[in-house]
């Protein structure tokens, strides 16, 4: 079928948006590639790293084409973030959601009702397309020739076996069915070659396979030092073990000559900025205020906060002020956060997905230099996160129970693995067979004898935590919901 739109493929069209619009001097690997075959009217799959620069492939597109681009996003604040970014690009980019003021409602509303809309780029939300009004709207938009392309963002939520599943993300087949004229771009950082299918049949993409491209690109980050801290409920360690580090890179920045390099630059010993991630609110709040309290700059961030609390955070953190270098945070906090310069990520607690360990983790090291992630790893939080993931599985056998605790299982192997690098059983994870070069940016690499000492050493025994499970000792979850 051919495209609905009239197309732009030209390469000297892309290089001057490029650096007039998005004020880049050059193409990163593959974004032109990828470019290229969405003007040309193609479905695309891309599955790359996180900051790779995934969003710029969508969002060049729309500005090129004519017509109207739908970009479906889970999360409000990734939404918030891209349209601010490409409202100071003069790029009119606008999205319609739960928080959306009436006023910008109202114009949107009535935008798309013209058949010729000028909004270059609308984010909603998965929930909103189910919606009858909207689905009308983009009927007549479509009648125009005026729809785009439909970009289904963070795509991993399309499939159960996905780390972070949402129900409204299957109803998006709805675009295919209707739209079949209609190219789909759908991106991911995180996605094994069952998800990847999983998406690629929902969106109905796999019945026009001579119109897909898939570019998947290595998940390798070179440059992100990976690292599992062994500890248990008895240690209680976390704390002392972390500020330890923290204080060593504090005195290591102290030292004369780097600390005369660290004044040209305007920067300060204790400016690093940091992500903690932890599982509850509580522990949130108290993490950060002791942090404070031993002269950290450390500021929690979490769903509870008011908007405006979370806004000022955000800010002061990404203007590297005093006071503000860590971000203390639950889950929610990372994606589309766009801070390149985050030197260091802390997983408090084990996360609750493979995926979910690396989205996160991701979110260090963003303009390529080197950066640290640690884990504390301890059985108890293994089982405990074991046990949430049972306790919130709808009781009717729907959902993806069986996969969130696959997924948990091998998040488990990978953190007591004193066999082999890091970077290589990540990559294997998300279904690659090329190893990864890893520059001792792991803790196997940095020394295997000590990474098995202290996985001896650290962890309470089996035997210990199967007792403590069968007298039911790790389902006390006040603790743990966030
Ligand atoms: N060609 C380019 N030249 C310079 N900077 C770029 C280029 N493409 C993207 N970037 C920048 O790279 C950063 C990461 O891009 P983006 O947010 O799209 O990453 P992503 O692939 O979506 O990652 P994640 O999955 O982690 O969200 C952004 O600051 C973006 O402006």
């Amino acid at each position: 079928m051919p495209p609905a739109l009239t197309r732009s493929d030209s390469l000297q069209d892309i290089e001057f948006t490029l650096r007039r619009q998005f004020n880049k001097e050059s193409f990163r690997p593959f974004q032109r590639e990828i470019i290229t075959a969405a003007l040309a009217g193609n479905d695309v799959f891309v599955q790359a790293a996180t900051s790779f620069g995934k969003s710029l492939c969508f969002q060049l597109p729309a500005v090129i084409d004519r017509g109207i681009t739908i970009v479906i996003s889970p999360l409000l604040s990734l939404m918030m973030n891209q349209v601010d970014a490409l409202r100071e690009a003069k790029v009119d980019a606008r999205t319609l959601n739960s928080n959306t003021a009436l006023p910008e409602r109202d114009y949107i509303h009535q935008d798309l009702a013209t058949g010729h809309p000028l909004t270059r780029l609308l984010y909603v939300t998965p929930e909103l397309c189910s919606g009858e009004t909207f689905r009308k709207r983009l009927k007549l938009v479509h009648k125009q020739k005026e729809l785009a392309r439909i970009v289904v963002d963070e795509a991993h939520c399309i499939s159960e076996w996905g780390h972070d599943f949402r129900k409204d993300f299957k109803r998006l087949s709805w675009f295919r069915d209707t739209f079949p004229d209609v190219p789909i771009m759908c991106l991911t950082a995180t996605a094994n070659d069952q998800v990847r299918n999983d998406v690629l049949t929902t969106l109905g993409l796999n019945r026009t396979p001579a119109r897909l491209k898939i570019f998947t690109t290595t998940a390798h980050r070179p440059n992100l030092h990976l690292e599992v801290r062994f500890t248990s409920d008895e240690a209680n360690d976390r704390y002392d073990d972390f500020v330890t580090w923290l204080q060593g890179v504090y005195d290591r920045r102290r030292e004369p000559d780097r600390k005369a390099e660290l004044d040209a630059a305007g920067e300060r010993v204790d400016g690093i900025p940091g992500i903690i991630y932890t599982i509850s609110r509580d522990e949130c709040e108290s993490l950060a205020a002791a942090l404070r309290h031993d002269g950290i700059g450390a500021r929690p961030f979490h769903a509870k906060l008011t908007k405006e609390a979370k806004e000022e955070t955000l800010a002061r953190w990404i203007a590297n002020e005093p006071g503000y270098s860590i971000i203390v945070a639950t889950t929610a906090f990372g994606m589309g956060i766009d801070k390149d310069n985050v030197r260091f990520v802390v997983h408090w607690r084990m996360p609750k997905s493979f995926e979910g360990y690396y989205q996160e983790a991701g979110r260090a090291g963003r303009d390529g230099n080197a950066s640290y992630c640690f884990l504390y790893y301890s059985r108890e939080d293994r089982d405990r996160v074991s046990s949430m993931i049972i306790r919130d599985a709808p009781r009717d056998g729907s959902g993806n129970k069986q996969a969130r605790l696959e997924s948990l299982n091998r998040l488990a192997a990978y953190c007591e693995d004193t066999s082999g690098c890091r970077h290589a059983t990540i990559c294997k994870y998300f279904g690659e067979t090329q190893v990864p070069v890893c520059d001792y940016a792991c803790d196997w690499h940095k020394d295997a004898q000590e990474l098995k000492r202290r996985w001896k050493r650290g962890l309470a025994s089996e035997e210990w935590i199967s007792t403590q499970r069968e007298e039911g000792n790790f389902d006390d979850y006040a603790y743990w919901s966030e």
